[in-house]
C-alpha cells in the first residue's frame, strides 16, 4: 500500500483504521453509548454466545450466579472475547484453575486484539511477582481507601443540604466538587468484586454498571485505541485521536470539553431511564441527595430541584476536568493513529505503560492518589487492587519496568492539563513508536 493511502486511512473519520492493529469495530460513530460498544463487540468477536479467552471458547452460563467477582461481569460480557478482561482481573492464578469446566471447543478465528500475554513477557512476569507479594501487604491501607471514601460521601450529603438551607450557589459548588471526589473514590470499589461503595457513582447521575462497561472493560482494557470508549463516546465533539480536524474543530473542543461532560450526564441518565426494561438500583441513587435536602432543609421542593440540578453540572464538569488531564492524554504519549511499536512488542502491559502517565505531585498520598486517579499505571496493570495496596508494589513495579525495558511516563498536573489541550489540536500521527524493549539474550 502507497504510504499516502495510509495516511489517508489514519485519517478516516467514517472508518478509523488503528495502528495497533484493532479491526473496524461494527459499531455507531458518533456519541457511542456503552450498549452501542458491546453490541458492536458481540457483532465482531462472533462467538454464538460463548465467552472466548485467549483461544477457547467457554460457556459460562451456569457460572454467572456464582461469579465472585458478582454476576454482572458475565452477564454483560456474553458473547464477546474477555481475554483482557480476565487476564487483569484475576491476580491470584485461582480462576484459570476453574475454566477448564466450562470450556466448549477451540476458537477458529484470530483474536481482534493486537495484546499478547506471554508466559515471559511483561505483564505476565510482573503479574507472577505482584501475585507473591500481595499476601505480605498490610491491609490497614485498604481500611483507609473505605473510610476516605465514606467520610467524602458523607461531606457530600452535608454540604447538599448546607446549600439548600441556605439557597447559596456558591457551596452548590463546593458540593459539586464533593460530588466530583464521591465519583472519582468509588471509581476504586467499582473495579472490585460487588460492593455498596460502587454504588457512590451513581449519586453522580452517571450508572455504576455503564461505567464498568465503558471505563472497566473499554478503556482500561484498551486505552488510546479505538476501542477505547472514553475516546469514541464523545467524538465527534472531541477528537483525541490524530486525526484529521478543521481549525473549528481543534479549538472549539476546547470550550465544549467544559460543558460536554454535564449535558452527557444527564442525557445518559434519561436515555438509560427510558431505554432499560427494568428500574434498577442505579438509577434511583441520584435522588437520595434531592430526598435529603427537601427532608431536612424544608426548603420548596422547586428551590430543592434548583439546587440538585445545580450541583450534579458542577459535579459533572469537574468530574470531566479531572478525568480528561489525569492521564492519558499528551502529544508524547500513545494515541492509535501515530506509529505502533512492531507487532511483537506489544505485550499487553506495556501497551498500557505506552498509554498512561502518573503525576509526582498525587503518587505517595492516599488521599489524592484515590481523589484524582493517582497510581494511574499501576491502577491500568492491576484495577481489582485497592489503591491503598498500589504505593507497596512499586519497587517490584518498577524494577520489572527496567529489567524489560519499559518506559514509566510521569507528567505533572500542569502538563498534562496542557498536554490534553494540545492533544485536542494535534492531528498529525508521532511518526516514531514508543521506546523499543531491552533485547532479551
Ligand atoms: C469479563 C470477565 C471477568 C471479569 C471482569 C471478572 C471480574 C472479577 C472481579 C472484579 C473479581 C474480584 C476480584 C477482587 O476483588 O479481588 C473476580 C474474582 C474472581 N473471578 Fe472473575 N471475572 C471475569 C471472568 C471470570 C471467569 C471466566 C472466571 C472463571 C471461570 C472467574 C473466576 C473468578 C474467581 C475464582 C474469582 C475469585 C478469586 C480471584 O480474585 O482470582 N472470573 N472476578
Amino acid at each position: 500500500m502507497a504510504p499516502k493511502e495510509k495516511e489517508s486511512d489514519i485519517y478516516n473519520v467514517e472508518k478509523p483504521i488503528s495502528t495497533v492493529g484493532i479491526k473496524y469495530i461494527n459499531h455507531k460513530l458518533q456519541f457511542l453509548s456503552p450498549n452501542d460498544w458491546l453490541d458492536g463487540r458481540r457483532k465482531d468477536d462472533n462467538l454464538e454466545g460463548l465467552w472466548r479467552i485467549h483461544d477457547r471458547l467457554y460457556d459460562l452460563d451456569s457460572f454467572i450466579k456464582k461469579h465472585p467477582g458478582g454476576p454482572e461481569w458475565l452477564r454483560i460480557t456474553k458473547g464477546t472475547d474477555i481475554t483482557e478482561a480476565f487476564e487483569t482481573h484475576h491476580v491470584k492464578g485461582v480462576a484459570e484453575q476453574l475454566l477448564s469446566r466450562y470450556f466448549v471447543k477451540e476458537a477458529t478465528t484470530p483474536r481482534n486484539s493486537p495484546f499478547t500475554f506471554n508466559q515471559n513477557g511483561f505483564y505476565k512476569t510482573l503479574k507472577e511477582k505482584v501475585a507473591k507479594e500481595l499476601p505480605n501487604i498490610p491491609k490497614h491501607a485498604v481500611q483507609q481507601s473505605k473510610v476516605f471514601a465514606d467520610i467524602i460521601v458523607a461531606s457530600y450529603l452535608v454540604l447538599c443540604i448546607l446549600a439548600t438551607y441556605f439557597e447559596s450557589f456558591l457551596l452548590g459548588i463546593l458540593a459539586g466538587y464533593f460530588l466530583t471526589l464521591t465519583v472519582n473514590i468509588s471509581h476504586n470499589f467499582l473495579h472490585q468484586k460487588d460492593n455498596f461503595r460502587m454504588y457512590y457513582f451513581d449519586l453522580s447521575m452517571m450508572s455504576s454498571r455503564e461505567f464498568r462497561i465503558s471505563h472497566a472493560l473499554s478503556h482500561h482494557l484498551f486505552p488510546n485505541t479505538i476501542h477505547d470508549m472514553e475516546i469514541s463516546m464523545f467524538d465527534p465533539a472531541l477528537l483525541l485521536l490524530p486525526k484529521k480536524k478543521t481549525q473549528l474543530r481543534k479549538y472549539l473542543s476546547w470550550l465544549s470539553s467544559f460543558l460536554l461532560f454535564p449535558t452527557i450526564t444527564m442525557k445518559g441518565y434519561f436515555d438509560t431511564l427510558l431505554t432499560e426494561k427494568k428500574l434498577r438500583i442505579n438509577t434511583l441513587i441520584p435522588w437520595i441527595s434531592l430526598l435529603c435536602t427537601y427532608f431536612m432543609t424544608s426548603q420548596d421542593l422547586t428551590i430543592c430541584l434548583k439546587m440538585f440540578v445545580w450541583i450534579i453540572f458542577w459535579g459533572s464538569l469537574i468530574f470531566g476536568l479531572i478525568g480528561k488531564t489525569a492521564a492519558h492524554h499528551h502529544p508524547e504519549i500513545f494515541h492509535d493513529g501515530d506509529t505502533a511499536r512492531p507487532a511483537d512488542e506489544l505485550d499487553f502491559g506495556v501497551h498500557q505503560l505506552d498509554a498512561v502517565s502518573d503525576r509526582p505531585n498525587i503518587t505517595g498520598s492516599l488521599f489524592l492518589v484515590l481523589t484524582n486517579y493517582g497510581d494511574h499505571a499501576l491502577h491500568h496493570l492491576f484495577p481489582t487492587l485497592d489503591h491503598g495496596v498500589l504505593d507497596s508494589l512499586y519497587p517490584t513495579f518498577l524494577q520489572t519496568c527496567i529489567d524489560f525495558g519499559v518506559d514509566w511516563k510521569l507528567y505533572s498536573s500542569g502538563e498534562l492539563v496542557v498536554g490534553a489541550l494540545q492533544q485536542l489540536a494535534r492531528d498529525k500521527p508521532n511518526s516514531k513508536p514508543p521506546q523499543p524493549l531491552k533485547k532479551k539474550n
